[in-house]
């Protein structure tokens, strides 16, 4: 279980994630959408207690990352699979990594079969690796610790076709097996393939997050209001799902009549009340890629750890 509890982070006057919350269960992938810039890899840098939060806080299996004994057999975590040491061989990166964790050095042979890199492959040093053979060895080492959870940001980067199904297969067998899968992506397609649950993650902020297929089919009513925050209100509490709020209006997992009765109980006239297009989310998505990043930040000098297959510990700031 990942629970993620009003996240934000602020680089001065620039708000990276912005009150984030969500929560991934076990048994499920959940594939964390956005794009470049929306704000998922410093979410997860929170996570994976690499990037001090704001505020807010996140916890996996209950505890804070950095309170787990032994992380890496408790959680998996590839954030940056360029960002490995460069000079030893696939096999020497993994070992060493096994040697920390206190995992046996079988496992090293064990899980470079798991992802596909062969001994010729294991025998050559990283920085000869292509980027889709550093995603492998780094997904070799977030599953080292046979953890219950893994944290991946854009695993599927530089990975051929047959890569990126190889991979789905991979989560979604991990998942079937009662893992936890949390999946950083920025094409909506590859993370379709393989979640169950969505968060869509815009500007920083959650704009949407459900079932993938409730996201998908784009089922619902589409409402707007003037006072858009006194129909979200109202709506809440109906008890009714809002599965995304966007400047352009809420959509709602409910049907219009209901959407309209608790719109005129709590008093909130509306400009909108309509059934939501099929693929809500596809045209949602592309509005949020359309745009771009809302904001530019100001790059800081400090400068902050890079995750690969092994998370370090340290904190820059
Ligand atoms: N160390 C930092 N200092 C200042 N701004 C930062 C820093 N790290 C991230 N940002 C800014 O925070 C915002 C979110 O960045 P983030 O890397 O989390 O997005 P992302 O969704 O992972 O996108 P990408 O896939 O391009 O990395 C961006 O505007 C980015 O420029």
């Amino acid at each position: 279980m990942i629970s993620v509890d009003h996240l934000t982070k602020r680089y001065g006057r620039h708000i990276a994630v912005d009150d984030v919350s969500f929560h991934c269960r076990p048994g499920t992938v959940t594939g964390f959408l956005g794009p470049n810039g929306a704000g998922k890899s410093t979410t997860l840098r929170m996570i994976c207690g690499l990037t001090p939060p704001t505020a807010g806080a996140a916890t996996v299996g209950g505890q804070p990352y950095r309170q787990l004994p032994n992380p890496g057999q408790e959680v998996g975590v590839l954030l940056d699979a360029s960002a490995q040491h460069a000079g030893r061989t696939g096999r020497e990166a993994l070992t060493v990594a096994a040697d920390t964790m206190g995992v046996e050095r079988d496992e090293v042979t064990a899980k470079l079969d798991l992802v596909g890199l062969d001994a010729t492959a294991a025998r050559r040093r990283v920085r000869a690796y292509s980027l889709g053979m550093r995603q492998r060895l780094g997904l070799a080492h977030a599953l080292l610790g046979d953890p219950r959870v893994l944290i991946l940001d854009e695993p599927a980067n530089g990975l051929d076709p047959e890569g990126i199904f190889w991979m789905r297969g991979l989560l979604r067998d991990f998942a079937d097996r009662g893992g936890t899968v949390l999946l950083s992506s920025h094409l909506l397609r590859e993370v379709e393939a393989v979640a169950d649950r969505l968060v869509v993650i815009g500007g920083g902020r959650v704009v949407a997050q459900g079932d993938k297929d409730d996201l998908l089919s784009g089922a619902g009513t589409r409402v707007q209001a003037r006072n858009q925050q006194a129909l979200r209100r109202a709506l809440d509490s109906a008890g009714l799902d809002v599965v995304s709020d966007t400047d352009g209006g809420l959509l709602v997992h409910a049907e219009a009549e209901a959407v309209g009765q608790a719109a005129a109980d709590a008093g909130v006239a509306l400009t909108e009340l309509r059934p939501a297009d099929t693929g809500g989310l596809e045209q949602l998505f592309l509005s949020l890629t359309a745009g771009g990043p809302t904001t530019t930040a100001e790059p800081t000098t400090s400068g902050e750890p890079t995750a690969a297959g092994e998370p370090t510990r340290e904190d820059a700031r």
